[in-house]
């Protein structure tokens, strides 16, 4: 289980920058098949940061979604908002933030996608249902969004093809609308993936306006009612997530070119979730869509070709 904040903690035993790095490893190792092999696929001067990034996101979440939710309150979060302040001071307050503390300081990384990303977690605190999907976007954003802003700062963009020679002075194009909305269709995926274990938790993610759109009731959801209205209704909610992976993709060749594997191979990994799921029959009440590791495997031929030339 995560460290928890119940007052702003003090470090008690120093740990090495090095130490901390390998901390953030093991909570990606444990955590993500999927996004630790794409890490795998960053050049190696840059892999131990998105470690670390991984890491702080890993325990944000963890707050509202891990085994000791059920004592998070806002209080909660308003220590961990402190904690990230302190960060990005310079002063870590535990030993796995001494790994981001010293990344925050190497690259151009904002604070504001770690705030915003605290007020995602917040939205988990209080409100259960979204009436549309302009709301669940917001909250898409907020969760997973911020995270494509986090990582395209470590892994920085191409300055070589993106300008014209001619127009030296032009700045490159930075992908962030892309990188936001690889975010976004990773948590829309996240979503489908999750209605049944977030049902047993009385949640819902789908917005209530498209369960009315499909004459689909919270009592069936509740149920597991696996019938032609559901699968209807989430045919419309794979394409809709797949609508953001297509405009992702576009922005992937204007990343630096040791980034463009990566982010290919995650993003094939996890869009593997949506064809699990349609070979499921739409089942995600009692049937998980895990992506075995050796699709996983497979796939990184096709996702080295991408990365040459698109
Ligand atoms: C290879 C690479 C750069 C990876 C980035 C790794 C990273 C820093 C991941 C952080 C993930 C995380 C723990 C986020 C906290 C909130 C959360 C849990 C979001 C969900 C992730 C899926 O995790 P999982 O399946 O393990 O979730 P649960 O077990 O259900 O808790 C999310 C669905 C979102 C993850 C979002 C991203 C990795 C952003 C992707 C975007 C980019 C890397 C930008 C690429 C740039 C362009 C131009 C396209
Ligand atoms: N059908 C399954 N067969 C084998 N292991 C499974 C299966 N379903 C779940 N698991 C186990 O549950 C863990 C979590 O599954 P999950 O789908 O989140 O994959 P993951 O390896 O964490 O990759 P990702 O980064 O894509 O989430 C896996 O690491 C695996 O150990
Ligand atoms: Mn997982």
């Amino acid at each position: 289980m995560l460290q928890l904040p119940d007052s702003i903690p003090r470090m008690k035993t120093p740990v090495s920058v090095d130490e901390s790095y390998k901390l953030c490893r093991q909570l990606i190792v444990k955590y993500s098949t999927t996004f630790y092999i794409g890490t795998l696929l960053v050049e190696k001067p840059k892999r131990k940061h998105i470690w670390a990034i991984y890491a702080w996101c890993r325990r944000t979440d963890e707050l509202v979604d891990g085994p000791a939710s059920a004592i998070t309150t806002p209080e909660t979060l308003d220590l961990w908002e402190q904690q990230l302040e302190s960060i990005f001071a310079g002063q870590p307050l535990d030993s796995i933030d001494v790994a981001l503390v010293d990344t925050v300081q190497r690259f151009p990384i904002d604070i504001q996608p770690f705030r915003d990303m605290i007020a995602g977690q917040r939205m988990d605190l209080y409100r259960s249902r979204y009436e549309t999907f302009e709301e669940l976007h917001l909250y898409c954003y907020r969760v997973a969004g911020t995270v494509g802003l986090m990582s395209t700062a470590v892994m920085g963009v191409d300055t070589s093809t993106n300008t014209a020679p001619w127009n030296c002075h032009q700045q490159p194009y930075i992908p962030t609308e892309e990188a936001i909305t690889l975010g976004i269709a990773h948590q829309l995926a996240n979503i489908l993936r999750d209605v049944g274990e977030d049902a047993r938790r009385g949640r819902i993610y789908i917005p209530q306006e498209d369960l009315a759109r499909f004459n689909y009731t919270e009592q069936d959801l509740f149920k597991g009612v696996v019938d032609e209205r559901w699968r209807s209704l989430m045919r419309f909610q794979i394409a809709r997530a797949r609508q953001f992976y297509a405009k992702a993709e576009k922005g992937i060749s204007y990343l630096s070119a040791d980034a463009r594997l990566p982010v290919w191979a995650s993003l094939m990994h996890y869009s593997r979730i949506l064809n699990i799921i349609e070979r499921n029959d739409y089942n995600v009440f009692t049937r998980r869509a895990y992506v075995p590791q050796w699709q996983k495997l497979r796939a990184l031929p096709a996702a080295w070709l991408r990365a040459q030339v698109l």
